[in-house]
């Protein structure tokens, strides 16, 4: 397996892949590799002859006060799962690789509407940086299909949109969340918890269940519902950021008539922000 940190490099090299006729999946992420990322790698494997990884902290999805500086880096760690679960290529870029005239000056890619809202509205700027760096790693890396984590639920549905929108030819795969014994989402952030929180932690998923429970018993209560879960995770020692009952597709507040509905999940233990969700069909 070989990581390469230039544009330059990953063009020579994915040019010679195409000249011999293989598709290429890519998977992008910020590093600090868990079981979570290995899945998506797999599942890119499968489907794709050719799997580029890319590892890059994207200064631009990060609000002023968020943890740019402290996310962990582990490329040595990462390279080692990564050629374990059949990776080929890892593209580890620079900042200044990927934005060279600085963030000031970058073309920006909007997606209204499922942008706003949840983690949309309590990190501003956010998907705009995420939406950015993926158009731009789908450009760089031309693949066939790209592989994204149902953990970030809102991600998906941003980069989804954009990629119809922009008529973008890649192939966007979901793939389904890896979860701890106790229910946890798997997370690079799951680090920053000490051992109190991280005993409490499980209740957001613990929340998640109970709360689809209700749902699928023909509950529809959804402001109730979303209340009794955010004092359940007060109590439980989170500080709530949001609890919202959506429509899948939309991820509009959900009514009485829909059958497919997501709880989205946003909570602080400590400083360490963790967001989950869960997906019912009624
Ligand atoms: N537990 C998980 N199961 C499946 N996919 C995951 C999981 N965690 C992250 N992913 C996916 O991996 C890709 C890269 O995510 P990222 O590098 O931000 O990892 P992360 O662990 O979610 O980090 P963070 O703690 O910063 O949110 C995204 O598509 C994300 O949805
Ligand atoms: C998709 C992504 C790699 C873009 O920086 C990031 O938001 C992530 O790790 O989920
Ligand atoms: N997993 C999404 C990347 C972020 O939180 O910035």
């Amino acid at each position: 397996m070989r990581t390469v940190h230039s544009l330059k490099e990953l063009r020579t090299i994915l040019r010679s892949y195409r000249q011999q006729g293989k598709t290429i999946g890519l998977v992008p992420t910020m590093g600090n590799l868990h079981e979570g990322h290995v899945s998506l790698v797999r599942k890119a494997a499968e489907a794709a002859d050719i799997v580029v990884t890319s590892i890059f902290v994207n200064p631009m999805q990060f609000g002023a006060n968020e943890d740019l500086d402290t996310y962990p880096r582990t490329l040595a760690d990462d390279q080692d799962k990564l050629a374990a679960a059949g990776n080929t290529l890892v593209f580890a870029p620079s900042a200044d690789e990927i934005y060279p005239e600085g963030l000031a000056r970058q073309t920006k890619v909007v997606v209204p509407e499922v942008s706003e809202g949840h983690c949309g509205a309590s990190r501003p700027g956010h998907f705009e940086g995420v939406a950015t760096v993926v158009t731009m790693l789908f450009n760089m890396v031309q693949p066939d299909l790209a592989v994204f984590g149902e953990k970030d639920f809102q991600q998906l549905a941003v980069i989804r949109k954009l990629t119809r929108d922009l008529m973008i030819p890649v192939e966007i795969i979901g793939a389904p969340t890896v979860r701890e014994e106790d229910g946890l989402a798997k997370s690079s952030r799951n680090g920053y918890l000490n051992e109190e929180e991280r005993a409490i932690a499980p209740v957001v998923y613990q929340t998640l269940t109970s709360v689809a429970a209700q749902l699928e018993q023909g509950r529809s209560d959804f402001d109730d519902l979303a209340r009794e879960a955010n004092d359940t995770l007060a109590k439980a020692g989170l500080r709530p950021d949001y609890f919202n009952i959506v429509n899948s597709q939309t991820l509009k507040p959900a009514i009485e008539a829909d059958r497919e509905l997501t709880l989205l999940v946003a909570a602080f233990l400590g400083t360490t922000r963790l967001i989950d969700n869960l997906s019912v069909t009624r």
